[in-house]
């Protein structure tokens, strides 16, 4: 299905006939194409708007387009289902590439009604950048795409854009240093945690999550899709990642900065807690999560098989979970941040802590994103990044992750209350999920990394704390 296709006399029909070869090339070297490995079968373009008026010379295209793919047995890609996967595409078009634009090459046409022309990742041309910025500022609307602002965030014109260089899931320029927008890749229908959860907390008046300022969004059929956020951008800040990674390789006790951190973690869940609702968790719901931790490691260890000789051990944590939910106890669900680790925490030159990036994990339908879940879940993923980074480097350093993982967990319980830790059973059992889920996630991204989940795997199997050295 086309939504539109503006450039007289060019159909969506033809339009993939020219990209199409092009794009079974590149897309898979893509750090946030959720497919790799398997073969991609056809596309499919759900909408494709031409952004500026095109001439002979130049245009640029935002283009949103399905990627049909075949189910490899043991290899599920980026949607647990069949369902082709949605991305969002900004091409630029010319005649002559400029040499400066030379890395944004994604191919030369040589079929269909582009042939002769080059195609790019427009982002690196700053007329494209500078022309989003200008959208969002307007308030434009073109084609399909609707860009909205917060009336009250003053956003000035012409600040000079630049792409982000960060490892990242989705892509993101900046603004001056004033603003940074993100720009979803993988497009999911739908309301979009990543813009919902900040504009709740912004209204909350929490401090540690940068507030959206403006963002925009594609109108396909009945569903809204949310495709890019533009937010401050902080400053100065570092990620808990490098901070903890300097750090460690100096030697230096890290455990201050892990207390602020959970003290941080906490403030979110309370605004959270406060915008948004809660629900509380009886047995019924407690086995429902215990088998959904259960399915999701059978997934990991059919398409990694290192981790089967783990799997029957890790099965009796999530049986323990499910046991607990059948006694007295009840729990408070809410919504949370759903993939906290070290890398989405910025630390400002003053000290404060702010948390970033929402979406939640990436490869989880967005309904299973946007339930309410026990904060302890992001608890957790924060205990797995210190143990992290601690097994990123030789020698690895047990001693460094415990005491961060304690101050971690003793900074929550200063704010929210309670300590984390008096849940055992529960952040055992979130432990394990999120290992299991790292060890698919470096299979599939970043297969030398796969030895640091499979450590704590192996550690989580073996019931040992977190301390020990595997
Ligand atoms: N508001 C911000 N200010 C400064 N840097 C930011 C901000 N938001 C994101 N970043 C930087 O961009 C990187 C990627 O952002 P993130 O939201 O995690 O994107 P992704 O989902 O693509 O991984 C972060 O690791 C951080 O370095
Ligand atoms: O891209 P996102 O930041 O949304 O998250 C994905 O990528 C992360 C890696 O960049 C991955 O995090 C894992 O590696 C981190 C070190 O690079 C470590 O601190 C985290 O604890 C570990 O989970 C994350 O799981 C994935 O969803």
């Amino acid at each position: 299905m086309s939504e539109a296709v503006t450039r007289p006399g060019i159909t969506a029909d033809a339009l993939l006939a020219s990209l199409d070869p092009l794009l079974r090339a590149w897309l898979p070297r893509q750090r946030w194409f959720a497919g790799k490995g398997r073969p991609i079968s056809d596309f499919n373009l759900v909408s494709a708007t031409e952004l500026l008026p095109p001439t002979s010379e130049l245009g640029f295209l935002h283009l949103l387009i399905q990627v049909r793919q075949p189910l490899v047995p043991g290899l599920a890609g980026g949607s647990p289902t069949l369902a082709p996967d949605c991305y969002q595409l900004l091409v630029g078009v010319r005649r002559e590439l400029p040499p400066r634009l030379a890395p944004a090459l994604i191919g030369h046409v040589t079929r269909g009604p582009l042939t002769g022309y080059t195609v790019y990742e427009a982002l690196h041309d700053t007329r494209m950048s500078g022309f989003l910025l200008e959208a969002l500022r307007m308030r434009a609307r073109i084609g399909t795409l609707r860009f909205e602002r917060d009336p009250r965030k003053n956003i000035d014109d012409g600040l000079a854009p630049r792409v982000l260089g960060a490892e990242q899931s989705n892509s993101s320029l900046v603004y001056g240093d004033t603003f940074i927008l993100k720009l979803f890749r993988r497009i999911v229908p739908g309301v979009n945690p990543d813009l919902e959860l900040p504009l709740m907390l912004a209204r909350e008046r929490c401090a540690r999550v940068p507030a959206p300022a403006a963002w925009f969004l594609a109108d396909v059929g009945d569903e809204a899709n949310v495709l890019g956020v533009l937010q401050p951008y902080l400053k100065g800040t570092a990620d808990g990642w490098e901070l903890a990674l300097r750090e460690l390789a100096a030697g230096r006790d890290f455990s201050g900065e892990a207390r602020a951190l959970g003290r941080a973690t906490a403030e979110v869940h309370l605004a959270l807690a406060r915008a948004l609702p809660t629900v509380t968790l009886g047995h019924t719901q407690m086995e429902l999560i215990a088998e959904g931790m259960a399915d999701r490691l059978d997934t990991a260890a059919k398409a990694v098989p290192a981790l089967q000789p783990y799997a029957p051990a890790l099965r009796t944590t999530f049986e323990a979970l499910a046991d607990l939910g059948r006694g007295e106890g009840t729990w408070t669900a809410q919504r949370i941040h759903g993939d906290l680790h070290l890398g989405q925490c910025l630390r400002s030159p003053a000290g404060e802590w702010s948390l970033i990036d929402f979406e939640g994990e990436p490869s989880r339908p967005l309904s299973e994103r946007r339930m309410p879940q026990p904060p302890v879940r992001d608890v957790a993923g924060m205990l797995r990044s210190f143990d992290y980074a601690a097994r990123s480097r030789e020698p690895w350093a047990p001693q460094w992750a415990g005491d961060c993982r304690a101050a971690y967990c003793a900074g929550y319980a200063e704010v929210a209350g309670r300590d984390p830790r008096m849940d055992p059973v529960l952040m055992r059992a979130y432990e394990t999920d999120k290992a299991v889920y790292e060890v698919l996630y470096e299979a599939r991204h970043r297969p030398d990394w796969l030895p640091v989940p499979l450590s704590a795997v192996k550690r989580l199997a073996t019931n040992g704390p977190a301390t020990e050295q595997h």
